[in-house]
């Protein structure tokens, strides 16, 4: 077995809800241990400027420009990033001298596939002199060089993981329902195919927060006293998103919550849980087959009403709904341990991502290393 390297990934994903922090050892390829895990909510007036961030973002027209308050952010997160990592490695008990190598996702303020620009602010070399640990970040860019949608990167980690699955109905589908949902389809002879697949929980973020003030529906709670509004649904489900020939990666703001006056607070929120659910079965028709086992991850999985739907439309094709930990992982863990394996696997020089799974025309690494001054 070649070495293994201790890694620790961070992401900050498109809910904004906060850091999640992982670490695990890992040869970068079939050999995964996994290890603690840590998630550091943001403060609301934290999350309040990374949205004006995105507001800010709407004007780049290259990747390293800082428009508005974005170069301030990108400090202020840096910072908050290393805060998270020395949380981690005391509540650990665990030293700098003790990690390989950080996995910095950054936070993504813009994503537009179709000019080949994406936008993750994090600045690398500051959190490397900040931790005293390496730090491989920016890893979309070069997939995008390569003519790839430079999203979504999971996918290596998710067929890593397929490896340990015991019992499950192949082929197997990984879900992540973050703020926005993506899969990545598993075959029996290693075929591998990831995309994304629809609005996760950003449309349903935005509509409680905007109706009932709440960051959140926890549970599903607002959405169990609703009902689906089908016009709605429909006219989600009937963008080229959908049915377009190729397959696309998403920006937050690709899909935008209802008007206030099409639904009430309970039907909207409903409506957009089964939109989650329906988006991601209309997506697994672009699979090249009706998976048997779907594995949910992701904050989504927590909403019971997006679940219980999910369960119901993929019943219909005879395909499993598990959650992550029934099929013995960690579903709030997933993409910050992902980040962990793609660090190992940019500093061995391994592929991220695949033909089948951003588009990139062949097989590429990617992400830049900073190394510590020290
Ligand atoms: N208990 C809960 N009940 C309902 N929804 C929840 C719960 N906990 C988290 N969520 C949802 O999950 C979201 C966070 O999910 P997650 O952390 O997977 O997203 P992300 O990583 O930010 O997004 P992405 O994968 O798109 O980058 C929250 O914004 C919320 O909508
Ligand atoms: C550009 C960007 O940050 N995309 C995210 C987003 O959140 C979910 C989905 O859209 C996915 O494509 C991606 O994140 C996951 C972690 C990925 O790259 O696999």
């Amino acid at each position: 077995m070649s070495e293994l390297v201790r890694a620790i990934g961070l992401m900050s994903g498109t809910s904004m809800d906060g850091i999640d922090v992982a670490m695990l050892a890992t040869d970068g390829q079939n050999v995964v241990e996994r290890g603690p895990f840590l998630a550091v909510p943001y403060d609301p007036a934290f999350r309040d400027r990374l949205k004006r961030g995105l507001e800010d973002a709407k004007t780049i027209c290259a990747r390293t420009e800082r428009s508005g308050i974005l170069a301030d952010l990108e400090r202020e997160l840096t910072l908050r990033h290393g805060d998270a990592v020395e949380r981690f490695l005391a509540l650990n008990g665990l030293n700098a001298a003790d990690i390989d190598i950080l996995g910095f996702h950054g936070q993504t303020v813009l994503h537009r596939p179709d000019d080949a620009l994406t936008v993750q602010i994090g600045d690398g070399p500051m959190l490397a002199a900040r931790t005293g640990i390496d730090v491989i970040y920016d890893m979309r860019a070069n997939d995008m060089v390569h003519g790839g949608q430079g999203a979504p990167l999971v996918p290596a980690y998710h067929a890593a993981l397929a490896q340990g699955l015991k019992g499950a109905a192949w082929p197997v589908c990984f879900v992540n329902i973050g703020g926005i949902s993506n899969l990545t389809f598993l075959g029996h002879d290693g075929e591998i195919v990831a995309f994304d697949s629809g609005p996760g929980n950003t449309l349903i973020d935005q509509w409680v927060e905007t109706h009932a003030g709440v960051p959140y529906d926890q549970g599903g709670m607002i959405a169990s006293e609703g009902r689906v509004v089908a016009s709605l649904v429909e006219r989600y489900l009937d963008s080229p998103f959908f049915t377009a020939e190729k397959r696309r990666s998403l920006d937050r703001n690709d899909f935008l919550p209802p008007e206030g006056g099409e639904a009430e607070l309970s039907d909207g929120a409903r409506t957009l849980a089964y939109l989650t659910a329906a988006a991601i079965l209309k997506s697994s028709g672009h699979l090249p087959e009706m998976p048997g086992t779907f594995v949910i991850c992701g904050g989504g999985r927590h909403n019971r009403i997006i679940m219980a739907d999910l369960r119901d439309l993929a019943a219909r094709h005879g395909s499993v709904v598990l959650s992550a930990e029934d099929a013995g992982f960690d579903g709030d863990a997933m993409e910050a341990e992902a980040w962990a394996y793609l660090a190992v696997r940019s500093l061995k020089g391994l592929p991220l991502t695949f033909p089948g799974t951003t588009g990139v025309r062949k097989p590429v690494s990617g992400g830049i290393l900073a190394r510590t001054q020290g």
